[in-house]
């Protein structure tokens, strides 16, 4: 099932459904408001009051009962991460709801797919959050491809440049022949549906007449490629088109986070320390990361508030342990984290904005979905009359104000 509108949900679920699409249906149904209580949060951890070994210890407990634990430990500092997520992070004077710190989840348990999922809870700054949505969709458009260009013949700037430069009346005309990038979803054969997993919602395309216009397409744009280009049909990158770089503040901040993690406590030697010596994960190259992380591609998922993203696995890089840095803006949404198969029940993890989490490791191994964007939850400081944004926010603001969230998902592809 590939990326879709939101069907009402079926009260007589199938009997022989897995795990995971047991879990993706019920975050997805609109029949009872969510309860949030079921999903990880970060703000909901009971830390121990000592800090051992260079990590806290925590447990989160679910609305049913159910516990996780987790390790939190301090970033490590460097000059690159205070200069973009704000200076005075760094400096001793942390401000209200910027944090400098990692969660790693189940680092010690026999589910050792989650080894290498790593969350960064509100890392990045308000007014950094606002730079990241601008160049998100100042970006989505030549060199890079979107979801639309398939369809359409898109002004050379980008529907988001149009939009912006007030011509949100022009025409865009529709291509005779679509080609099967954005064929429509088939739940037939949903583990090679890679491609489809991203669709925009083909009965608004097919809907649409030879000709719409930039503001009737806008919110119908639901990802752009950045870096490497990446070929949705094929599932191979087209190394032969060259490889535009990634936009100068989504390359610096992943790769920043990345580097600033300290692997040691997402990769320690768990041999004593576990009860099961066999859940010890096998241990990635992480010191190589610390200096020499360098994201190359990615895509950035655009969400209206109905989008889902159905159960997948990212594995097209050739180096396909290494981090994957994925940042969230706009509304808040429930993500869920499984394991190599969707037999295994997925943890659900709510995410907000200025989250960032990274899966690295055997945890690129581990399935994983986004079946709910929240409504009613995007930040004062991210509405059209944020008081302290650019005068020119405003129209990013109503951008997201209409029901957007924004995800950048970075990965190195050597
Ligand atoms: O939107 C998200 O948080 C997840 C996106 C994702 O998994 C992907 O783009 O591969
Ligand atoms: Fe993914």
């Amino acid at each position: 099932m590939g990326r879709k509108k939101c069907v009402q949900g079926n009260s007589t679920p199938p009997t022989n459904i897995s795990a995971f699409r047991d879990e993706e249906r019920r975050w997805k149904s609109r029949l009872a408001a969510p309860d949030l209580s079921l999903a990880f949060d970060a703000d909901n951890i009971a830390w121990d009051s000592l800090m051992t070994a260079g990590r806290l210890r925590g447990i989160w407990t679910s609305g049913s009962g159910a516990t996780e634990e987790c390790w939190r430990v301090d970033l490590d500092e460097l000059a690159e991460l205070g200069g973009l997520l704000g200076q005075s992070r760094w400096k001793g004077k942390q401000r209200q709801g910027e944090n400098d710190y990692a969660i790693i989840i189940r680092a010690c348990t026999n589910s050792s797919l989650r080894a290498g999922f790593v969350f960064f809870p509100r890392v990045l700054s308000e007014s950094f959050q606002r730079d990241l949505v601008g160049e998100t969709l100042c970006h989505a458009g030549q060199p890079n491809l979107t979801s639309l260009d398939n369809h359409y013949t898109l002004p050379p700037g980008g529907l988001w440049n149009a939009w912006k430069e007030g011509r949100g009346d022009e025409l865009v005309w529709r291509k005779r022949s679509a080609t099967s990038t954005d064929a429509a979803p088939s739940d037939a054969a949903p583990a090679a549906a890679r491609d489809q997993e991203r669709a925009p919602s083909e009965s608004c395309i097919d809907k649409d007449p030879a000709a719409t216009t930039v503001g009737d397409l806008l919110p119908k744009l639901r990802w752009a490629n950045v870096g490497w280009h990446y070929n949705w049909t094929t599932k191979l990158y087209e190394f032969e088109r060259g490889q535009p770089p990634l936009p100068p503040l989504i390359y610096s901040c992943c790769r920043t986070l990345a580097r600033s993690m300290p692997w040691q406590h997402a990769y320690p030697d768990l041999r004593h320390a576990c009860d099961d010596p066999a859940a010890s994960p096998p241990r990635p190259d992480w010191q190589r990361w610390k200096e020499a992380y360098e994201p190359d591609a990615g895509i950035v998922n655009f969400y209206q508030l109905k989008d889902s993203l159905t159960s997948h696995v990212d594995l097209a890089e050739v180096d396909a342990v290494s981090p994957l840095v994925s940042l969230s803006l706009g509304h808040s949404s429930v993500f869920l984290i499984g394991g190599t198969t969707r037999d295994v029940p997925p943890l659900p993890v709510l995410l907000r904005s200025g989250d960032a989490l990274i899966m690295s490791g055997a945890g690129r191994r581990a399935y994983h979905a986004l079946p709910r964007v929240l409504e009613g939850t995007l930040p004062d400081y991210l509405r059209a009359d944020a008081a302290e944004a650019d005068p020119e926010w405003g129209l990013y603001g109503e951008y997201l104000e209409r029901g957007a969230r924004i995800n950048v998902n970075v990965r190195s592809v050597f």
